[in-house]
């Protein structure tokens, strides 16, 4: 007995010893590969490098622009490679989609830009590019990225061809006066048509099909012709530098090291560490700590000169003080300012609740953080009888929403209700004043409306959709059923069809592009610009929950759609909303008037009820699931509502 104990003992002595051998080993390792880390910054930090021998006309600055997936960001990891940036390990994908929602999603949400070094003709050149995103929400970004840029290179998917976002795109560029250079990516697929794919970009753009590079991205076919295309085809940068500096801020970032980076485009003469800089928006003076390019990472350099894009780091405090569109002088030499860019413009709204109050404060430090590195979102803080003090948020479109609110969750560890999106809407009253609406329970209700209003206007859009033409009739029902007016519809080939139509943004916002994909069976793209407001009957829809009307469920619409809208909220509500120990009335009601019922009648809900016996540990899951279905609960009196109840009941089925 005593010989098992002391074995027992002996043998847990072991362990111990054994853990105690394997922890000491752990942290050795840990502790120097934080030094090594530390080590490395340190050395690099200390090198900086010489590009003083790099002029104007040794210089393009390009961007890749291409409707989403046609491979940009596959294009810049190749030209890294080629010019050894980078190397050739399956490691490297997508280099330039830095963030980790990028790479969840595998699309591009800010742009990047990285300098490369090559040689052609005997001459080294200074190549910088700016990889781009594709999707419609993230345009301000491009038409940002294309004001430090003198080309482009437009990239079309050799098998898909031309489509929505090619086009907005392509007219961006030539907007901003860039030199376009056409390619043909993916001719690698065997369901590539490159021939049918150039015709279109012949008779869409007028350029001529014979000049148009055929390459794969992937595969690396014709990719080491597209720097000497870039070289032969686009302009160097102008300027000199013997002019006073004076530089473009054209992106900004927030770096927990170092603190604020601005991105800067030198349009006149030359800048280095230990210079001063003036802000022309704020006329705040900072001192250069470090100028430098992206390699893709910062790299630090002796000076930035004209026609050169990169980093600098000033002494500046927060990204709020990094305004996009700033020009920065010498503080002896003062110039006049760049024309900058127009504000982005939120095109969708939505409110934004801690799910624990205590979280406020957290919540607010974590988003007013995002926001500096995404400023394209307005903030404005709201409070809501149902839901208590939180944000609206403004953004560029539902896929910025969603990407804010999952970098708010996962990069910030917020727990957090957000409303469903709706846009701005204008209200005209009697006595002149305009007041724009971005909350749908400020919105007035049916008396206010008769006796202060004299017309409610809503924003529109002017929708671009390609696709093949058997589609073409339920294209054209589906935006008559969205309110749409077809401005246009021209054959883009043989066979494929581009449509224009003026559309409110309203319908975007919900369920227009989920519908669009479904009748197009995927073939559809679509991209959209602002067209203005116009007069539209619109009517307030309340949510009443046994009774009480719950405001952060209030949603504006078109009156046509009351009815409808009003029968499917209610049903959507009941779907979502779980049984309670008590029945749970809900109404929709527009104007004074209830347009629909529904009831979710009471059940005592026994998630274990189905594990007859035992099984503990079965028990237990299905008690920490519904732990966690009730976390993104909100309660509401006595009544609880999930997530779902706030996102999902806009999207009516009208078809
Ligand atoms: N077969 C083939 N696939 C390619 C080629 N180029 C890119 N792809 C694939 O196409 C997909 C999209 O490529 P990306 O480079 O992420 O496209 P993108 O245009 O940067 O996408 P967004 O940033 O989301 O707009 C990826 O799965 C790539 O591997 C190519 O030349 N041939």
């Amino acid at each position: 007995m005593l010989s098992t104990r002391v074995a027992t003992l002996s043998q847990r002595l072991w362990s111990l010893w054994l853990l105690d051998k394997q922890l000491d080993r752990v942290i050795k390792s840990t502790c120097l590969q934080v030094s090594k880390r530390y080590a490395t910054r340190a050395a690099t930090a200390k090198q900086e490098i010489d590009i003083s021998q790099y002029p104007p006309e040794r210089i393009r600055n390009f961007s890749i622009i291409a409707h989403i997936d046609h491979g940009k960001s596959t294009l810049a990891d190749r030209l890294l490679e080629q010019t050894g940036v980078i190397s050739k390990t399956s490691k490297n994908k997508q280099v330039l989609d830095k963030l980790k929602v990028e790479r969840e999603r595998g699309i591009t949400v800010k742009a990047q830009s990285a300098s490369m070094f090559y040689e052609y003709k005997g001459m080294k050149y200074l190549m910088n590019l700016i990889d781009t995103p594709g999707h419609v929400d993230f345009n301000y970004e491009v038409s940002r990225s294309l004001a430090a840029c003198q080309g482009t290179i437009l990239l079309v998917d050799a098998a898909q061809g031309i489509q929505a976002q090619t086009v907005a795109n392509f007219y961006l560029a030539f907007g901003e006066g860039l030199q376009v250079i056409p390619m043909l990516n993916k001719v690698d697929l065997p369901t590539a048509e490159p021939e049918r794919a150039a015709q279109q970009i012949e008779s869409t753009f007028e350029i001529d099909s014979s000049k148009i590079l055929h390459i794969s991205a992937k595969s690396g076919i014709g990719v080491d012709q597209v720097l000497p295309a870039v070289i032969e085809n686009i302009l160097p940068p102008e300027g000199s530098i013997d002019q006073p500096f004076k530089a473009l801020l054209f992106d900004t970032w927030y770096d927990k090291y170092v603190g604020v980076v601005c991105l800067m485009a030198i349009k006149e003469g030359i800048i280095r560490r230990g210079d001063r800089i003036v802000s022309s928006h704020s006329k705040t003076k900072y001192e250069v700590t470090e100028v430098g390019i992206m390699y893709p990472d910062p790299k630090p350099t002796t000076s930035l000169q004209v026609g050169q894009v990169g980093y600098i780091i000033c002494n500046m405090k927060s990204v709020s003080e990094a305004h996009v569109g700033d020009t920065f002088y010498k503080e002896k030499h003062p110039v006049d300012p760049l024309p900058g860019f127009v504000p982005a413009k939120s095109m969708v709204f939505a409110g934004v609740f801690p799910l624990d109050a205590d979280e406020f404060s957290k919540l607010d430090e974590s988003i007013q953080k995002l926001t500096l590195n995404d400023s394209s979102v307005s903030v404005h803080k709201e409070t809501s009888a149902a839901l208590g003090q939180g944000w609206r948020l403004g953004f560029l479109g539902t896929l910025h929403m969603d990407v804010f609110r999952q970098r708010l969750e996962e990069e910030y560890n917020a727990n957090i209700l957000i409303t469903a999106p709706t846009v701005p809407y204008k209200i005209k009253y009697r006595d002149g004043t305009v007041k724009f609406i971005k909350t749908p329970a400020d919105f007035p209700d049916g008396t206010t409306m008769q006796e202060y209003v004299e017309s409610t206007m809503e924003p529109f859009v002017l929708a671009t959709m390609i696709f093949p033409e058997e589609y073409l009739g339920q294209m054209l029902e589906l935006c008559t059923t969205h309110r749409g007016e077809i401005q246009n519809h021209t054959f883009i080939d043989e066979s494929r069809v581009m449509l224009t139509c003026r559309l409110p943004m309203s319908d975007i916002v919900t369920d227009f592009f989920d519908k669009l994909k479904s009748k197009s069976q995927g073939f559809a793209s679509f991209d959209y610009e602002d067209a203005g407001y116009d007069d539209s009957q619109l009517v307030k829809m309340e949510v009443l929950l046994n009774g009480e009307p719950v405001d952060a469920l209030a949603a504006v619409m078109h009156k046509s759609n009351v009815v409808t809208v009003g029968r499917d909220i209610a049903k959507r509500l009941k779907e979502v909303i779980r049984r309670q120990l008590f029945d749970i009335i809900i109404q929709t009601a527009a104007n004074g008037k209830i347009v629909a019922r529904e009831t979710v009648k009471q059940l005592r809900k026994n998630v274990t009820a189905k594990c007859y016996g035992g099984d503990i540990t079965r028990k237990m899951k299905l008690l920490n699931k519904q732990k966690e279905g009730k976390k993104r609960m909100k309660k509401f009196g006595k009544v609880e509502l999930p997530q779902e109840a706030f996102l999902g009941i806009l999207s009516s089925k009208k078809d």
